[in-house]
């Protein structure tokens, strides 16, 4: 369903990865391994349509995903390793701006259900700046819960998250795919055993210095 076409990347010089090729099926979880600066953000980022890349494309559903925005960012949630939340607001406000961005009416229950299962139940009424570097990280996480899309990349999503959070979101990952949804991660923790088969894929870790064109 996901398909990376000859993907490179190039970052100040260096060739953080080139000719990667790859598909990940309905029903996959893999987990993106590389050292700090191997380039796991930077891939993630391409395969969500956030940056291009420097050669190569990606498809999703056969279709190019820079041809297709609108359909694949209706069937694609990113969640990047900021958190990506407003901090004035509260949990419940971020969760009902994250449910209006997916175009859907308020469903009030839907997100007393979200904040619910990341434990954030009875912190509704505060403003996020004043939650834990954990807490936070879960309302963003809560978008887990709340969205319909089959297609999850997800970096660093257990960073800041205690034992029983990681617990719980491999839980709702081994869900996910055996509804046949994908899950693509980034993780520098050893994952937990889960139902789900992960499929582990590496980039290396020291990026090439780019070769210069001759013209
Ligand atoms: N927009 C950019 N402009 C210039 N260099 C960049 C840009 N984005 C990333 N880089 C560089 O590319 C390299 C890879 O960064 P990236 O964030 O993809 O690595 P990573 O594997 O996710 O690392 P980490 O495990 O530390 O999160 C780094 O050296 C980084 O400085």
């Amino acid at each position: 369903m996901l398909e990376a076409n000859n993907l490179s990347c190039i970052r100040d010089d260096r060739v953080l990865f080139s000719g990667l090729s790859f598909r990940v099926a309905a029903g996959e979880m893999v987990q993106v391994e590389g050292a700090n600066g191997a380039g796991k953000t930077s891939l993630l980022r391409i395969l969500a349509g956030l940056a291009q890349p420097d050669a190569g494309h990606v498809s999703w559903r056969q279709r190019s995903i820079r041809r297709e925005r609108g359909l694949y960012h209706r069937e694609l949630l990113y969640i990047g390793h900021q958190a990506g939340i407003a901090s004035s607001l509260t949990p419940l406000e971020n969760l009902a701006f994250f449910q209006a961005m997916g175009g859907g009416k308020r469903d009030e229950a839907a997100l007393w259900r979200a904040l619910e299962r990341v434990g954030l139940a009875g912190y509704e009424e505060l403003p996020a700046s004043g939650l834990s570097a954990g807490q936070q990280r879960r309302i963003a996480l809560a978008r887990l819960w709340l969205s319909p899309a089959p297609l999850w990349i997800l970096d660093e999503p257990l960073t800041a998250i205690d034992r029983q959070g990681v617990a719980q979101l491999m839980s709702l990952f081994a869900a996910h795919v055996d509804a046949r949804g994908i899950v693509l991660l980034t993780t520098h923790q050893a994952l937990p055993a889960s139902n789900a088969r992960i499929r582990k894929m590496a980039l290396a870790d020291r990026p090439a210095e780019a070769v210069p064109c001759s013209v």
